[in-house]
C-alpha cells in the first residue's frame, strides 16, 4: 500500500498553509492509498515527522511551508535514510527552492502541478551533522536576516530580506576565514561567505546562473572586502545577475569544503533561511541524494 505523509507548517507565510490543506490532500488522494497529515507546532517537528515516516517506509513525504520547513523536512528524510521521495508546496516568503526547481510559486498551481510531476534527483549538502538544500551563509547578512520580523515579511515579501540585506551590506565588517577544499587552502578576509547548491539566493534567480540543482557541485562565494561606495555598484550587479562574474566575489566550484573562522567571536550561520550551526563548518555535496517531485512539462 503506498503511503504518504503531509507536513504542514501553520505559521509559514503568515499562516497561508492551512487554507490549502484540503486541496493538497485531495490532490494526493489520487496518487496514494494511505495519507497522514501532521501540523507542526514548533521548530524541529517537521524533521521528527519526516524522519519517522522515512524510517517507517513511507513512499513520499510532502511539506507545505517556506524554505525553513523544507529544510527541516529534508533533514528528517536524510536522517531517516533518504528513501522517501520528497514533494513540497511553497507558501513562504522567499521560496528559493521553488524558484530553483521550477515549481510554481502560487500554492494552488504547485498543488495541481503534482498531478503532472516526475522525480528529479537533486543534490543536497551536508553541513556538520545537518543538511541543507540551497545555501549556508556566514557573515554580515545572516545576522540581519534573522532579525526580519513576520510583520515585515507579510508587508514586504522577499523585499523585506532585500532591504535588510542591503542595509547589512553597508556594514563593512570583515571576518577572517580559513577555507580548505579539494583544491584550495587559504585564509581570506571577507564580509560574507555563501556555500550555494543552486542558482538562487534570497529570491535572486540570476545569482549563480551557471549552477543547477543536480550538477554535483556547490559554489563557495566569497565576497571581497569592499568600501561603502562599492555597495551602490554591488546591489545592481546582484539584481542584473552579473555578480558572479564581477570583481567583488571569488567563486570556488567544489564538492567539499571546510570553513573556519579565525576571529575569536561566535559567528552564526544561516541555513536555508533558518538559523544554522556556529562556525566552523564542514561541508559536503551529496549528489542526487534527494528524490524530488517537480513539474513534468511533457506530461502536461
Ligand atoms: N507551529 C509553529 N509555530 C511557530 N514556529 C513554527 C511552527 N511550526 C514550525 N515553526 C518554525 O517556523 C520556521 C519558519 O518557517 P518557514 O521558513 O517555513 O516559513 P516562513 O518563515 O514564513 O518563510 P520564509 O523562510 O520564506 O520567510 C521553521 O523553521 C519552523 O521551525
Amino acid at each position: 500500500m503506498s503511503r504518504c505523509l503531509i507536513i504542514i507548517n501553520p505559521v509559514s507565510g503568515g499562516g497561508r498553509a492551512t487554507q490549502y490543506a484540503m486541496e493538497l490532500q485531495w490532490q494526493l488522494s489520487t496518487l496514494f492509498e494511505h495519507m497522514e497529515v501532521k501540523f507542526t507546532t514548533k521548530a524541529g517537528d517537521a524533521t521528527r515527522f519526516a524522519k519517522e515516516a522515512t524510517e517507517n517506509g513511507f513512499h513520499s513525504v510532502f511539506c507545505m511551508g517556506g524554505d525553513g520547513t523544507i529544510n527541516e523536512t529534508v533533514n528528517g528524510i536524510a536522517q531517516g535514510g533518504g528513501t522517501s521521495k520528497f514533494g513540497f508546496v511553497p507558501v513562504g516568503t522567499v521560496n528559493d527552492m521553488s524558484r530553483a526547481l521550477g515549481i510554481p510559486l502560487e500554492p494552488l498551481a504547485a498543488i495541481r502541478a503534482l498531478k503532472h510531476s516526475k522525480i528529479r534527483h537533486v543534490d543536497i549538502g551536508r553541513c556538520n551533522d545537518q543538511y541543507f538544500c540551497n545555501n549556508i551563509a556566514a557573515g554580515v547578512i545572516p545576522k540581519v536576516v534573522e532579525e526580519v520580523t513576520p510583520k515585515e515579511k507579510q508587508l514586504l515579501g522577499p523585499l523585506a530580506y532585500f532591504v535588510k540585506g542591503g542595509q547589512a551590506l553597508f556594514t563593512t565588517k570583515d571576518y577572517s576565514f580559513h577555507i580548505k577544499t579539494e583544491d584550495h587552502d587559504f585564509t581570506i578576509r571577507s564580509p560574507l561567505v555563501i556555500a550555494l547548491l543552486t542558482n538562487v539566493v534570497s529570491s535572486f534567480e540570476k545569482f549563480m546562473p551557471v549552477a543547477s540543482v543536480d550538477d554535483g557541485y556547490m559554489r563557495i562565494i566569497i565576497f571581497r572586502e569592499y568600501f561603502i561606495m562599492d555597495v551602490l555598484r554591488i546591489l545592481p550587479l546582484i539584481l542584473r545577475g552579473s555578480i558572479y562574474t564581477s570583481k567583488y566575489v571569488t567563486i570556488l566550484k567544489v564538492r567539499k569544503a571546510n570553513i573556519t573562522l579565525l576571529d575569536d567571536i561566535e559567528l552564526p550561520t544561516n541555513m536555508d533561511g533558518n538559523k544554522g550551526p556556529l562556525m566552523p563548518v564542514d561541508l559536503e555535496v551529496l549528489p542526487g541524494f534527494l528524490q524530488v517531485y517537480v513539474p513534468d512539462k511533457k506530461k502536461k
